[in-house]
């Protein structure tokens, strides 16, 4: 008897000291499981290696690796604050990559129809969008932004190549802008340097993101431009937005949601190549082609209409722009011209990489001496 009770506690013992020694084993186990075998990041790269050396061809290798390095910034500097960043900025040797053009001597006139057939832009850039750059090659990193009294920060660090939409889109004196995906606010900023937009209406459709957009506007647009009579914050589903309000905007930015390519190839988190996010992936263009339908109707008859994203994928640029002028012709009738923006490639040539002879729109390649982008862009201009 007293032989089976000591058997009975050493098999507990035994079995209490499996349970208590083997933690580190545990451990391991538990991450082999839980480890993702095939991390979004890795199936981004497998499906851009797939699509994009078809498209690209001989050009994507070199894509590639600039894609996967360290990608370059530029300062938007805030004509708002008082905080005098740009002596900083020429002493530590960037430079305005949009007013350089007027040291090359050229200009953003009027030019002749491309040999594409697509009309000419005839914009005229703000003075005031500023966005400084480190010379090609160089990554150095920006200082943050520093407040000046009031609290509005100097400068926004963003893209650079994600400015030339807001160029692109000329906004000129008295305009009524509509921002039809806005947040976090890059882009909306650099349309409000302009200060020449007499109504601008910001939306995104996720309240989470309207509130980071409004964070950013507070810190470093002032309270007057700020009223109700000038801004107008929603948060709507965009693609309503032609039932909502009709040929009315002279200007319409739709810097819709897509495959943020360089995001994807960096982070695991919240990455649309996750297995969970297949859907939302799959069902990309066709929201793409819807907001930028809405877009299109919500500008007025002669307003223009500039679609961009930060993706290569030619599924979500070219084609969404085709199918959506289609559906705006076929639908709703109403006419639309491409309107050419060759010129400001030409102006910018020397900071961007755009891709060499694209069917429609143009977009800045990322390349290991320019790290911006990819940023695409297509410009309609209302003719009914
Ligand atoms: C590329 S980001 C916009 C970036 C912004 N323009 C900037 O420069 O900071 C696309 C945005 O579209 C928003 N979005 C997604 N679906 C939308 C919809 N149906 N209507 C409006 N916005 C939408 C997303 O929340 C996201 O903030």
């Amino acid at each position: 008897m007293a032989l089976m009770v000591d058997c009975r506690l050493l098999l507990r013992k035994v079995k209490d000291l499996r349970s208590l020694t083997p933690r580190r084993n545990r451990v391991k186990e538990k991450w082999a499981a839980t480890r993702v075998k095939h991390p979004p990041t890795r199936l981004a790269l497998q499906h851009f290696d797939a699509t994009y050396s078809g498209q690209l061809g001989k050009i994507w290798p070199s894509v590639r690796v600039a894609l996967l390095s360290e990608r370059k910034y530029g300062a938007l500097l805030n004509h708002f604050s008082n905080h005098n960043v740009l002596e900083d900025l020429q002493s530590q040797g960037c430079s305005d990559f949009i007013s350089y053009r007027d040291e090359e001597g050229r200009c953003f006139c009027e030019s002749t129809a491309d040999s594409d057939g697509q009309q000419p832009s005839g914009l005229q850039l703000s003075p005031n969008i500023q966005c400084f750059v480190f010379p090609r090659g160089d990554v150095t990193r920006f200082q943050p932004a520093r407040p000046d009294l009031c609290g509005l920060l100097s400068h926004y660090l963003m893209d650079a190549a994600s400015v030339l939409p807001c160029l692109a889109l000329d906004v000129q004196e008295g305009h009524n802008v509509l921002d039809l995906c806005a947040a976090p606010g890059g882009k909306t900023l650099a349309l409000l340097q302009t200060q020449s937009i007499s109504f601008l209406c910001v939306n995104d459709a996720s309240v989470s993101r309207t509130m980071r957009l409004r964070k950013v506007l507070n810190s470093y647009v002032p309270k007057e431009f700020l009223t109700n009579e000038k801004l107008r914050i929603t948060s709507f589903d965009g693609t309503q937005w032609g039932d909502i309000e009709r040929n009315t905007f002279d200007r319409v930015l739709v810097d819709v949601p897509c495959t943020t390519d360089r995001h994807s190839l960096m982070e695991d988190d919240n990455n649309i190549f996750s297995k969970n996010r297949i859907g939302e992936r799959r069902r990309l263009p066709q929201l793409q082609a819807e907001l930028l339908l809405a877009g299109i109707q919500a500008a007025c008859p002669g307003g223009e209409i500039l679609y961009s994203t930060c993706t290569l994928s030619q599924s979500q640029n070219q084609s969404v722009v085709e199918q959506a002028v289609f559906v705006a012709r076929e639908n709703h009738d109403i006419q639309l011209q491409v309107v050419s923006l060759r010129p400001l490639t030409q102006m910018f040539q020397n900071t961007f990489y755009f891709a060499p002879d694209l069917r429609l729109g143009e977009m800045v390649l990322p390349h290991l001496t320019s790290n911006f982008g990819p940023i695409y862009m297509c410009k309609l201009r209302r003719l009914t």
